[in-house]
């Protein structure tokens, strides 16, 4: 490779995005959002800097030779890039897919840099309609939580469908509770871990506005019942952070 063509990496910035007083505004994975987005998720969502690594783990376990592994809204691609180092067969296939345009045009500088012989691809696809088939892993982490919730049952289902029998499902979700004592709880822990990672009140409560329509968490007892009945055997929860939860779904 010329020293021209050398990967760079995109330029990452501080979430400053709703540092200042804003007209309210659905939140959307444009540009200005993927620019930031590396600061923006590490610092929000409590446990994400240990899920990422354990990715890499689990995708080890249940990764089959001859198989596909798809990491559905992947954004940048740190669980592709996860899920990537889990596999050590070089007849497997590894598919990101996202719809957000600048979400994946920034990934495929990340892929670039990333130094494996493993081939990633890309797919600028909505989940909903991307083909899934003779899957070992797959990753939905923190997407589901932004489907419409009338969609998310046939998705579960198409993913359980294209599953090989030991295959898995990653699936990282922002939790809700039916208990109000808890809701409250795990709400002021969530927004402690925000503030202890430089975040003001304002920046809280304009996020909080901001994803209150586009991002709809479920309970753990929703999404266990989903699973099942999407065709998964079991499905168990690995990890928990405050209302953060990644649950291991098994075929
Ligand atoms: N219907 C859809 N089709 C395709 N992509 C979608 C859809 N809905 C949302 N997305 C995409 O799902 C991603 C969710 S972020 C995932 C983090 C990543 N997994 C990570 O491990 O860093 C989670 C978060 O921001 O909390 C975004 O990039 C959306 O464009
Ligand atoms: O920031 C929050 O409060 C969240 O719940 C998580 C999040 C992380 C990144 C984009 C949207 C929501």
């Amino acid at each position: 490779m010329t020293e021209r063509s050398k990967p760079v990496a995109p330029q990452e910035l501080t979430d400053r995005l709703f540092a200042t007083e804003r007209n309210p505004e659905d939140f959307r994975f444009d540009a200005a959002v993927a620019r930031v987005f590396p600061d923006m998720i590490r610092r929000s969502v409590p446990g994400y800097t240990t899920i990422i690594p354990m990715i890499q783990v689990i995708t080890e376990q249940y990764i089959q030779p001859g198989t596909n592994a798809y990491d559905l809204g992947c954004s940048l691609g740190a669980s592709t890039l996860a899920m990537r180092h889990g596999i050590e067969y070089r007849d497997c296939e590894l598919i990101g897919v996202d719809n957000s345009v600048a979400m994946i045009e920034r990934c495929q500088h990340y892929v670039a840099l990333d130094d494996h012989p493993l081939p990633v691809s890309l797919r600028c696809e909505n989940i909903l309609n991307t083909d899934l088939c003779n899957a070992s892993v797959t990753t939905l982490n923190f997407t589901l939580q932004f489907v419409p919730l009338a969609d998310r049952a046939d998705l579960l289902t198409r993913i359980a469908q294209a599953t090989r029998p030991g295959g898995a499902l990653i699936l990282s979700e922002k939790l809700r509770f039916d208990d109000d004592t808890d809701q409250e709880i795990q709400t002021r822990l969530h927004h402690e871990f925000k503030r202890a990672n430089g975040y003001s009140d304002l920046e809280i409560s304009q996020k909080r506005s901001a994803i209150e329509h586009v991002m709809i968490p479920e309970t753990l007892e929703s999404h266990r019942q989903r699973l099942l009945k999407a065709g998964f055997e079991r499905a168990l929860v690995w990890y928990q952070c405050f209302n953060f939860v990644s649950i291991l779904a098994i075929k």
